[in-house]
């Protein structure tokens, strides 16, 4: 008897996308990630990187193609189901962070969660504690996130991606604000947390110093999906 094939994470096939305005257009030809895999997105500012997220999130949708989650053909659903889908599965950190400023560290975090359909109760604690693995001290948790730095913001932005443990996690340079100590805390905690969760993780940086976490990489300007020695 043969072992069923593994449904990949990711799956996608002949992706174009179209900015009019700017007369820009990405094409993918493919790219496939088994579930648990790594994968670090580079290439130079303006090359697609921000673009291939949000097609990956199904925040933009692409003109053709197929494009995959986990065995969901996220480019016939519609908006609704596609928000659906990243509130329950996907975890994303935007450059923008997205935070909401009058609410605390806390209850930004929580956030995503509660969007999952996830219970407060039981979230709560796992909240508190990937914070405080995140370096965010208990007398931070209850502060307006505007009166963080915008390092302190990135780790409520990544605590928020992981805290309902989504299958897929999507990162768009959110250590570009910390130092060297913060950020290799950060990229320890963001891939142990993902490997327990077998949590498929993409992430985009221009810090190449990064790359010794991932074992794949991605580079926009020749598009070409490469494995990286660890
Ligand atoms: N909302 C938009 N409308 C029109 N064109 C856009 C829009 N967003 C991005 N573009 C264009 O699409 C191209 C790719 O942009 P994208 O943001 O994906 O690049 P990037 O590699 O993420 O850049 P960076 O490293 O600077 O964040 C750029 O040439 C940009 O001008």
């Amino acid at each position: 008897m043969t072992d069923k094939p593994k449904i990949p994470a990711i799956e996608l096939k002949q992706l174009r996308f179209y900015y009019q305005a700017a007369g820009w257009q990405l094409n993918l030809p493919a790219l496939t990630l088994k579930v648990g895999e790594h994968l670090f997105v580079r290439g130079a500012s303006g090359s697609g990187k921000t673009t291939l997220l949000n097609l990956l999130s199904g925040i933009a949708q692409p003109i053709s193609g197929e494009l995959y989650i986990n065995g969901q053909p996220l480019h016939q659903l519609s908006s609704g189901k596609r928000d659906t889908l990243r509130a329950q599965q996907i975890g994303v950190v935007f450059q923008q962070l997205n935070l909401i400023p009058y609410l605390s560290v806390l209850d930004n975090t929580l956030l995503s969660s509660h969007f999952a359909g996830q219970c407060k109760a039981d979230s709560m604690p796992r909240a508190i504690a990937l914070l405080r693995r995140l370096g965010l001290a208990d007398n931070l948790h209850r502060q307006a996130a505007n009166a963080l730095s915008v390092g302190q913001q990135q780790r409520v932005a990544i605590a928020r991606a992981l805290l309902p443990q989504p299958t897929l996690l999507i990162a768009d340079e959110p250590t570009s604000a910390l130092d060297s100590e913060n950020r290799d805390a950060f990229m320890r905690v963001m891939l142990a947390e993902a490997d327990a969760n077998g949590c498929t993780v993409i992430f985009v940086s221009h810090d190449q110093s990064l790359l010794q976490y991932f074992n794949l990489q991605l580079d926009m300007q020749r598009l070409e999906l490469g494995a990286q020695p660890c």
